[in-house]
């Protein structure tokens, strides 16, 4: 689906030639992903991936290299921009912005059991250690405002169950935004779910698109990702999973007072943000090649989120 630029062998021969990592073997479209053009490349010198953006937040290519470079210097599985003999990462093919990145290893997990979720728990917690004493500065284009400013016209598209679930979330987004923007920062990933990690078995091999990254309170970034990784088919939560990502999570970083405080309604707030850029992409990529995830997944999780029996560990 995602090979929106299709490339030919000689044009990739000349833009890859400045790495000089060697010749190319060979290279192939990826299908999976919906932003943007990915290939899998291979190199005499090793195994890489290609992309050419295609849409998003291009002008803030600059600030996703910056962060995967402090993510890779921490010791993180994440992809980087690799750098020309000239010292060039972001660069032009097929008129689209491109970048080489190592290819990690792994496969998606479908099936998260309650090691991943502790992998995944411990990982998050090393993204957000490496970036809290100095943030790289970036606002979600996906945040609180964008929540109150697109939720009320969406809500008055829903039925009659779902209208009052997002009008009651959207309200007490607005009633907690202070406090929430007052939490602890970080650099989160912000799209942590499990098409954006690779497993090697057990082993957690890599954490990619990080095209959702962005400064912010960490607390959202978890909520975000436990409302992937641990829940049921119904939209509630699954307590061994869940009680694994967050220990592992608190072992390493052990939440505040305040964040023990905001966790229920963080896990609703995480609910609304896919909701709604789900409503929102069902209707305007209705019709076309383009993954379309279930809104009615995230609907399904916050009516789920209402009652919290899931208290943050080791809360000060
Ligand atoms: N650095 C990488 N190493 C290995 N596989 C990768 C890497 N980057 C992307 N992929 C593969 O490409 C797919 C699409 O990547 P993704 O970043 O999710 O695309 P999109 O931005 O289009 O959503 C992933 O599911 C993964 O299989
Ligand atoms: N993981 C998300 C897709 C990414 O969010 P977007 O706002 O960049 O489309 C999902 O499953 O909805």
């Amino acid at each position: 689906m995602s090979v929106f630029t299709p490339l030919e062998r000689h044009e990739l021969e000349v833009f890859l030639a400045p790495y000089g990592l060697g010749r190319l073997r060979d290279f192939q479209g990826i299908a999976a992903g919906s932003e943007n053009s990915n290939f899998f490349v291979s190199l005499e010198q090793g195994e890489y991936v290609l992309t050419l953006v295609e849409r998003g937040p291009v002008a803030d290519l600059p600030f996703f290299i910056e962060l995967l470079d402090v993510l890779h210097d921490a010791g993180l599985p994440v992809p980087y921009a690799l750098r020309t003999q000239d010292g060039e990462a972001l660069r032009r093919l097929a008129e689209k912005p491109a970048l080489l990145q190592p290819r990690l290893s792994g496969k998606h997990v479908r099936e998260a059991n309650a090691h991943h979720c502790q992998e995944v728990g411990s990982l998050l917690a090393r993204i957000h250690l490496a970036t809290r004493e100095q943030p790289v500065e970036r606002r979600s284009d996906r945040g609180l405002d964008w929540m109150l400013a697109e939720g009320p016209s969406q809500a008055l598209k829903l039925d009659e169950q779902a209208l009052p679930l997002l009008r009651d979330a959207l309200a007490e987004i607005a009633e907690l935004k202070p406090r929430i923007l007052a939490l602890p920062r970080a650099n989160l990933h912000a799209d942590l779910f499990r098409d954006n990690v690779l497993f090697d078995g057990n082993h957690l091999a890599g954490v990619i698109d990080f095209y959702n990254a962005c400064s912010g309170p960490m607390l959202y970034d978890l909520a975000i990702t436990l409302n992937d990784w641990c829940s049921q088919e119904d939209g509630s939560l699954d307590g061994a999973r869940a009680r694994a990502l967050l220990g592992a999570y608190a072992a390493l970083r052990p939440f505040s007072a305040a964040e023990a405080q905001l966790w229920p309604a963080m896990l609703r707030v995480a609910c609304v943000r896919f909701w709604l850029s789900r409503l929102i992409a069902a209707e305007s990529f209705a019709g076309q090649e383009v993954l379309i995830h279930d809104p009615g997944e995230f609907q399904r999780r916050l009516a789920q989120r209402q009652q919290i029996n899931l208290p943050l560990p080791f809360a000060l």
